[in-house]
This record gives structure tokens, C-alpha cells and sequence, in this order.
């Protein structure tokens, strides 16, 4: 069986990395459209309704204009902006989020992908309030260092100038009016109810990202360990093919001394570490912002909406 597959924002950075997933599948039949019509409404509606499954890899605007021009029921879309991450009637795009989750993908039409600092955020906390070792009410703090890539062309743009200029060339914290466009997703889909003190660093690098939380042991339920915030994580995502939790305190990363923010570069992996002292975890979470952050989770969402092996096409 072949499945028809159009990517709305073919040229941008997560559309092309789509591609480069999809080119691989025998399975799929990719939509083109021509270079001199991509942002034609006409043609882009005919093939959104012309698709079984629609990326939408474009601005936030212009998805929510691509959600409005589809009425054949049979298109799933699957969207990779913030426009629809915490919308009724939109599935959140992240397998491994809860039980049921697999369900709720492969039942809904409508896809909200998640954002890439987002998804390490709740990777790393939900277990922890499912488990209730995290109070709903805590006062969490997060901060995430991400490649360039996850600003799209115009960043990918202004880092590959020649010479980086110096300001360029050191990281460089944002999102500094703490209202970050991730937190809605974060806290809707961890369960908090406070929004995290949230602080993203861009680099120059291309991708991979890590969000770090750190917790005081205080701040956990009564009597709550190392052990037990390790064992919560291990046990949430036992079985998982995309989750990897590492030993607690990794004995590699602390010989090495330094954490490697690139090691899942190119695979739709993600890593989650707990490090900690006798009253502290930081909790880390580690992924491809193209990868596990972007375009690896949508073609994901794909397999497990299409009921074809999940992992297809996928390290
Ligand atoms: N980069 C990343 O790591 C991640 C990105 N995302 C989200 O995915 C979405 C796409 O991001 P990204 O690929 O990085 O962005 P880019 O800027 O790299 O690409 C966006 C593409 O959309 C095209 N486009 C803009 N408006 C329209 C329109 N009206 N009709 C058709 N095409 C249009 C652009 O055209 P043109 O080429 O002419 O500019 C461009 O090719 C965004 O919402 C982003 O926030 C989510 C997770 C991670
Ligand atoms: C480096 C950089 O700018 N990253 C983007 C997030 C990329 C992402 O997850 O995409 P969405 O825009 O779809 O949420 C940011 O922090 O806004």
C-alpha cells in the first residue's frame, strides 16, 4: 500500500529534512509542488486535499490557514508549528507522552508536533508528576541549549555568515520576556500548573539541543531520592525504542567532565540523565532539534497515525 505525503513548506528546514526521511520509503508517494506555486493557495489546498497525510512546515499563520483549507476528511495533518500544540481536536504528536497517547495519534486527523525544547521539557518532567514525585505546584526552572537550526532559514542565515560576526560566536540566551511560545505546551502537557522560569541559549552550532531541569530534593515529595526520581523515568519509558534513560550519575559523562549536547545528532533519539548530590537532581534531557525535535517526530506521528512499524525509516 502507498500513501500520499505532501509537505506544505517543502524548501524550509524542517520541510527538507522531511524529505530526506521520506525520499528513503517505498511506501510513500510524495506531493510536489512546483518551486513558482508553493505559496499559491489554489495549488496548496489541492494538494493538502489531495494528501493522506499533509506536513505543515511553515510559519504559525500560515498552517492555520492550511488547517482551513482542508475538507477532505481523509487528510491527516500533521503540524510542525505552534499554531495547534494546545488546540481542542488536535492530538499532541508525542508517542511516548503517556499510555493512550498511541491511541489518540492514530485516531485524530489533526496533529499538533511538538516544539523541540518542549518536547525535552516534558520528556523530562512528566514522568515525574505522573509518578508524583513532582508536586503540580512546583516552581520548576529549565534552561535548553539548542544549535541554530531551530531558528529556521533566516537564523540558519545569519549563522553562516562569513566571518560569524563576534556577537555570534559566543551563546547567547533569549526568550528573556519569560513568555517563551513552547510554555503553554510545557505546562499542559507535564500537568504543572505554574509555568517554568524558562531560559533557551542558541549557539553556534547547527543542531542538538539539551533542556536541563534542575530540582532540589526539597522540592520533591517527602522522602523522595535520586533513586526514585531515576527509577520514575526508567519505568515511564520502558519498552521505548526512542527513549534512552541513561544510568543514573552516568559514569561516562562525569569521567568525560563535560556533556555532549550533539550526541543524538541524526537519530530520533532522545537521552534523559540524572545527575545528582544527597539534596540535588538535574534532570537532562537530550535530543535532535531536527530529529526527535522536529521532523524525525512528525515522520513518527506518521507511522503510528498510519498504522505502519514505527521506528520505519527512523534511528
Ligand atoms: N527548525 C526547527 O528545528 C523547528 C521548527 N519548527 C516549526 O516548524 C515550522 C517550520 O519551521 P522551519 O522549517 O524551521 O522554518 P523555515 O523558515 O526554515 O521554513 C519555512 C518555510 O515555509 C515557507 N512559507 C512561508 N509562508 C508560506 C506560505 N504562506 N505558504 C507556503 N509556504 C510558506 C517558507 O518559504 P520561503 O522559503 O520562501 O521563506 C519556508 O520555506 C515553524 O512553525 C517552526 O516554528 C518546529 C520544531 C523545530
Ligand atoms: C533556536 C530557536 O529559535 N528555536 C526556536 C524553537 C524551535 C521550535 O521548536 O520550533 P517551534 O517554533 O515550532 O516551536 C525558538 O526558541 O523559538
Amino acid at each position: 500500500m502507498t500513501f500520499k505525503v505532501f509537505v506544505d513548506g517543502q524548501e524550509g528546514t524542517t520541510g527538507l529534512r522531511i524529505h530526506e526521511y521520506l525520499a528513503a520509503r517505498s511506501d510513500i508517494e510524495v506531493l510536489k509542488i512546483d518551486a513558482d506555486k508553493r505559496k499559491d493557495p489554489a495549488e496548496r489546498s489541492r494538494l493538502l486535499n489531495a494528501a493522506d497525510v499533509a506536513f505543515l512546515c511553515l510559519p504559525d499563520a500560515a498552517s492555520r490557514e492550511a488547517a482551513f483549507m482542508v475538507n477532505n476528511p481523509n487528510t491527516c495533518l500533521i503540524d510542525a508549528s505552534t499554531a495547534h500544540r494546545t488546540a481542542p481536536g488536535w492530538a499532541f504528536g508525542l508517542p511516548e507522552l503517556a499510555r493512550g497517547q498511541r491511541g489518540a495519534i492514530q485516531a485524530s486527523k489533526r496533529i499538533a508536533n511538538p516544539g523541540c525544547h518542549a518536547s525535552a521539557f516534558i520528556l523530562a518532567v512528566r514522568p515525574l508528576v505522573d509518578a508524583g514525585l513532582l508536586p503540580r505546584d512546583a516552581a520548576v526552572t529549565a534552561t535548553s541549549i539548542t544549535g541554530y537550526s531551530g531558528g529556521g532559514k533566516s537564523m540558519i542565515a545569519e549563522y553562516q555568515q562569513q566571518p560569524l560576526p563576534a556577537h555570534l560566536q559566543a551563546p547567547r540566551p533569549y526568550g528573556l520576556g519569560l513568555k517563551h511560545k513552547h510554555l503553554p505546551e510545557m505546562m499542559a502537557h507535564t500537568g504543572l500548573a505554574t509555568p517554568p522560569v524558562f531560559m533557551p541559549i542558541v549557539s553556534s552550532f547547527y543542531k542538538g539541543l539539551t533542556v536541563s531541569v534542575p530540582l532540589q530534593l526539597s522540592q520533591l515529595a517527602p522522602g523522595t531520592t535520586p533513586e526514585a526520581v531515576h527509577a520514575a523515568l526508567a519505568a515511564h519509558y520502558a519498552g521505548e525504542r526512542f527513549i534512552n534513560v541513561m544510568p543514573l550519575r552516568d559514569a561516562a559523562t562525569l569521567e568525560a567532565g563535560f556533556f555532549d549536547v550533539q550526541a543524538c545528532n541524526d537519530t530520533n533519539r532522545v537521552d534523559l540523565f540524572v545527575f545528582a548530590s544527597d539534596t540535588q537532581v538535574l534532570v537532562m534531557s537530550r535530543l535532535d532539534n531536527l530529529g526527535k525535535g522536529a521532523s524525525g517526530a512528525a515522520v513518527q506521528a506518521m507511522n503510528v497515525h498510519l498504522g505502519v512499524e514505527e521506528t520505519l525509516g527512523l534511528v
